[in-house]
């Protein structure tokens, strides 16, 4: 049977304690194999050993698998204990073992053979089965340590020291030749920081003051932040979350440590973290990633949305439970039901592996609708669109048969980057996507932000209750800064295909009103400056239960709606769509959700404008006869879902 047993090392701070266990593991026993992350070191074996991180109070954790993996370990353990008794380390390792090291170890291996259950929101279906792969990055914290006169030089040597490490880490990853042009320029930006004598010079002189390195950098990193916060203008706002991260960077560096990253991951692995930021995942190489589980997020929660526009199944909102999952070998999930087995038996191994075989068939007899053009009983066609945040998810959308872009989601382009993009990178960006798609339609949303998603370069203010606060078109119109740059780019996007916007969070005409007046203002500028544009079609987000009410009202103002059904069903049921204890009231199977949706349905089709959807309810086969009854005409949602949504279009009209 197979084995998982966690080892926690318990070191000093300066002993690099990962690394020397690694040292010590991979000579004290010939059998092992370490691996770290994807890259094996030693290939012989029975036993694998897989560091998976080092913990900030210094703990090692590392997990073994194998037939032997408790007996090995715990013979590594008792050698770590008492170093006597077997190899003798220095001989082994190079000798870099600090003094007084063996008083400090402290070291547990805890088996894990039974099999766990747990249970969390199923948020992308679809089953799988693999290697667990816990990501969980350490928060660090200031050490508040107080040194003796004699011991300040040493301590400004080893900042200097972690500056160097730092610059050096950071002219490795710009050397490294994988990075969008973006990225560049935003690991560029910190490393100026990281070389500015501004940070340095403060930190130096908090450590002559007594104080600890990490500390230092904290304080330094803080006042530094603050000076950029306070600043009248955003671009150099955002400088502060520079600085934090260069603050980071050098916290890391003085602890003898690395960030944890994504890139690392093996093939076929289940992502399991606490909290896993939209960015982060979209990120990571996503093509190897077989699972998400997190203990943060919902059903509708970005980590989902791209979860699923990556055909991943995912389990979200497992709470405080995904702790008991850092110690599980490998891990079977159900997106659909938000089943876990952790470690699972012979048995439910062999249920999970028959269910990915059959999934993997269907999809397969799915692909015969990729190109069909569903059509209602009247000859009606049903646009079946996708929802993509991202230039990257254009082919999958194109390789589902997306009949265009139902909802492009701006708000990542803002949050991948640290600054606010200009208006001739969202040209670039859009055009883009309005060309891949042409002469199929593209509707882009305008900036999303606030609630769930907050951007670098925009100051969000401390609110209670921020998915009812200061968010969408809110925001926008608050800061015709940012909101007009995306206007104008957006016009001079659409000269190069079908381009359609909408707003979202509307909830006042008068937002739409407001809205008109900027693009004219645009339009104006734009012609006085002598460039090429042309007006799109405007519409709105349907996802307020305001602009349910007022329909009729927004249909007269604009040229479609969309229906947002993740806001909208979290805001009719009053059910915070991140909450796991409301789960079950954010349904949009629900009568109250459903009536609203038949509202706005009524009020776009007597109005004669068009009616979508673009919440992930659109890909519901179970909700999509209702829909196409209630008369929406397009359909939009995640790629993984198009071809069953068309099949289900297909089969309706020839019942
Ligand atoms: C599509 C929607 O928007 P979001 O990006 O917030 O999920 C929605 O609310 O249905």
């Amino acid at each position: 049977m197979e084995r998982s047993t966690i080892v926690r090392v318990h070191e000093g701070l300066h002993a690099r304690p990962a690394t020397r266990f690694v040292k010590l593991a991979k000579s004290f026993e010939s059998n092992i194999d370490l691996v770290k992350g994807e890259k094996s070191v030693s290939a012989k074996s029975s036993v694998k050993l897989m560091l998976l991180g080092v913990k900030e109070n210094d703990e090692v954790i590392v997990r073994a698998e194998g037939a032997d993996a408790i007996e090995a370990v715990e013979a590594l353990i008792g050698y770590l204990e008492n170093p006597k008794s077997g190899v003798d380390e220095d001989e082994q390792t190079g000798g870099d073992k600090p003094a007084a090291v063996e008083d400090e170890i402290d070291a547990v291996a805890v088996p894990l053979a039974v099999e766990g259950r747990l249970k969390g929101v199923g948020a992308s279906e679809g089953v799988s089965l693999g290697l667990a792969y816990p990501y969980f990055p350490d928060e660090i914290k200031p050490e508040s340590r107080k040194l003796a006169p004699d011991e300040i030089d040493a301590e400004v040597a080893r900042f200097r020291n972690a500056v160097t490490i730092v610059q050096k880490r950071m002219d490795a990853s710009l050397a490294a030749g994988n990075l969008a042009e973006s990225d560049r320029g935003i690991i560029a930006a910190l490393k100026d920081i990281a070389a500015d004598d501004t940070l340095a010079d403060e930190a130096i002189a908090l450590i002559r003051g007594g104080m600890d390195a990490v500390t230092a950098v904290f304080g330094a990193a803080s006042k530094l932040a603050t000076e950029f916060g306070e600043m009248d203008d955003p671009y150099l706002n955002a400088r502060a979350d520079d600085v934090h991260a260069v603050g980071r960077q050098l916290c890391l560096a003085l602890l003898g440590r690395e960030e944890g990253s994504l890139e690392g991951i093996p093939e076929g692995a289940i992502l399991i973290a606490e909290d896993i930021g939209a960015w982060d995942l979209a990120r990571a190489p996503l093509k190897r990633i077989k699972g998400v589980i997190c203990g943060h997020g919902g059903a509708t929660s970005h980590v989902a949305i791209i979860a699923r526009a990556h055909g991943i199944p995912a389990v979200l909102g497992l709470g405080y439970q995904v702790e008991q999952l850092r110690m599980a070998g490998h891990v079977a999930l159900d997106g659909g039901t938000g089943e876990i087995f952790a470690d699972p038996d012979g048995e439910t191994k062999a249920r999970f592996e028959a269910r990915i075989r059959q999934a993997s068939e269907e999809s397969i007899a799915l692909k015969v609708f990729r190109d069909v053009v569903p059509k209602r009983s009247d000859g009606v066609v049903i646009e079946v669109a996708a929802n993509i945040g991202s230039l990257e998810e254009i082919e999958a959308a194109q390789d589902a048969g997306a009949m265009g872009i139902g909802l492009f989601r701006t708000e990542l382009l803002f949050m991948r980057h640290m600054h606010l993009p200009s208006e001739d990178m969202q040209t670039e960006i859009y055009s883009t996507l309005a060309k891949a798609f042409a002469p199929h339609p593209v509707i882009v949303r305008t900036l999303d932000v606030g609630g769930d998603k907050p951007v670098a370069g925009v100051d969000f203010p401390d609110e209670e209750n921020p998915f009812l606060g200061w968010r969408g078109i809110r925001m926008c119109l608050d800061r015709p800064d940012i909101f007009k740059p995306q206007l104008r780019a957006l016009l001079r996007t659409a000269i190069h295909g079908r381009l359609k916007v909408m707003l979202p969070m509307v909830s006042e005409l008068s937002e739409v009103v407001r809205t008109r007046a900027l693009i004219k203002e645009c339009e104006a500028e734009l012609k006085a400056e002598g460039r090429d544009y042309r007006s799109f079609d405007l519409g709105v987000m349907i996802e307020t239960p305001a602009a349910v009410l007022i329909a009729p009202m927004l249909a007269k103002e604009v040229a479609f709606f969309s229906i947002g059904t993740n806001d909208l069903t979290q805001y009719v049921m009053a059910a915070d769509r991140l909450n796991p204890t409301v789960a079950s009231l954010n349904d949009v199977a629900n009568p109250a959700v459903m009536a609203a949706i038949e509202m706005t349905a009524k009020a776009g089709v007597e109005a004669g404008i068009m009616v979508g959807m673009c919440g992930e309810a659109a890909g519901r086969p179970d909700l999509i006869p209702e829909f196409i009854r209630m008369g929406l005409t397009e359909l939009s949602m995640s790629p993984a879902s198009i071809q069953r949504a068309k099949k289900c279009i297909a089969e309706l009209a020839s019942a």
